[in-house]
């Protein structure tokens, strides 16, 4: 049903001496997303595709069947249809709906009919701190369930200790257990101490057969963050150099303004080309970002914000 990283080897010489310089990341980022400003026709076209490639997630510890099916309702119909027809765009849903396993047969139910996939995130998420088969067992669960997307999270410690034929070995398992569902790998970069660790867990999980890397679970004190992007971009980018293989990118936690969704997608767009931007390619994990961008959206269309009781919670 989609494209599927095969992945390779392990090839630890892939990246062993990658060396980050942060503050050059950092400088990057930062100036991508202050030369770029977006010409105002164009960015209501930029913000439907974000919201095209966003995952709309619900993790929450009080989330309940009725919740994910209104999220499901708002993942059919992201924005105002008479908003819709007024930019010439006649159908639009997010890229996917993302849950806890035990909400996926909910969401699986409230989508049918649609094509939008259902991930749900699995591995003892968001810490992933499980015995591997119970981790391994939770995968199948949700795929007995229906998920057609797996989230998995890898294990910090193992990249903390360096211990990457380990953390392959693992992640290989993962995949397996994903059997024909795409696989995203979450980082959980804001506890890995260091951009050299995240560019070599991006080249770990992608060699492991990563369909997508994603840089956080939402939970950890740091989640996504332009520079760690830009890392795991450039990692994404010499994999497709050595494999000829694309691998996906999904930012996730702290997106919440149409701003990020631009900024995002430039940086995309900078590093990896425009053909990128696409659901199969890269997604947003988000659970309140469509807010705003439905808020923009609706400038663009009427030429004033519309009040927020009009506007989605998800
Ligand atoms: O995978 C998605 C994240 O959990 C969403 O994080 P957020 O609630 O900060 O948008």
């Amino acid at each position: 049903m989609e494209r599927k990283n095969p992945g390779t080897d392990f090839s630890l010489d892939w990246f062993e001496t990658i060396q980050v310089n942060t503050p050059a990341a950092e400088r990057r980022a930062a100036s991508l997303t202050a030369r770029r400003s977006l010409k105002k026709e164009w960015q209501a076209a930029w913000l439907l595709n974000a919201v095209r490639c966003i995952d709309l997630t619900t993790l929450a510890g009080d989330d309940t069947p009725d919740r994910v099916a209104r999220l499901c309702a708002k993942a059919r119909q992201p924005v105002d249809a008479g908003q819709l027809a007024a930019l010439g765009v006649e159908h639009l849903t997010t890229g996917a709906v993302c849950v806890y396993p035990t909400m996926v047969a909910a969401a699986k139910r409230a989508l049918q009919g649609t094509a939008i996939p259902v991930a749900s995130v699995a591995t003892g998420f968001p810490a992933g701190l499980m015995p591997l088969d119970l981790r391994l067992a939770e995968i199948r669960y949700a795929l007995d369930q229906g998920a057609d997307e797996i989230d998995i999270v890898i294990s910090r410690a193992l990249v903390l200790r360096g211990e990457w034929a380990a953390l392959y070995d693992e992640i290989c398992e993962m995949r397996e257990a994903c059997g024909h569902a795409r696989m995203k790998a979450i980082l959980a970069t804001g506890e890995l101490k260091t951009l050299g660790n995240v560019a070599k867990a991006s080249h770990v999980a992608m060699q492991a057969g990563a369909d997508f890397i994603k840089t956080s679970t939402g939970k950890e004190p740091v989640n996504a963050t332009l520079p760690v992007s830009l890392v795991m971009l450039r990692a994404i980018r010499d994999y497709r150099d050595r494999t000829g293989f694309s691998v996906g990118f999904k930012p996730a936690g702290g997106l919440k303004t149409a701003r990020d969704a631009l900024n995002w997608q430039v940086l995309m767009a900078e590093e990896l080309g425009r053909d990128w931007l696409r659901a199969d390619l890269f997604r947003i994990g988000a659970s309140s970002l469509l807010a705003d961008i439905e808020r923009q959206i609706s400038h663009h269309v009427t030429g004033r914000y519309a009040a927020a009781h009009r506007l989605a919670a998800g």
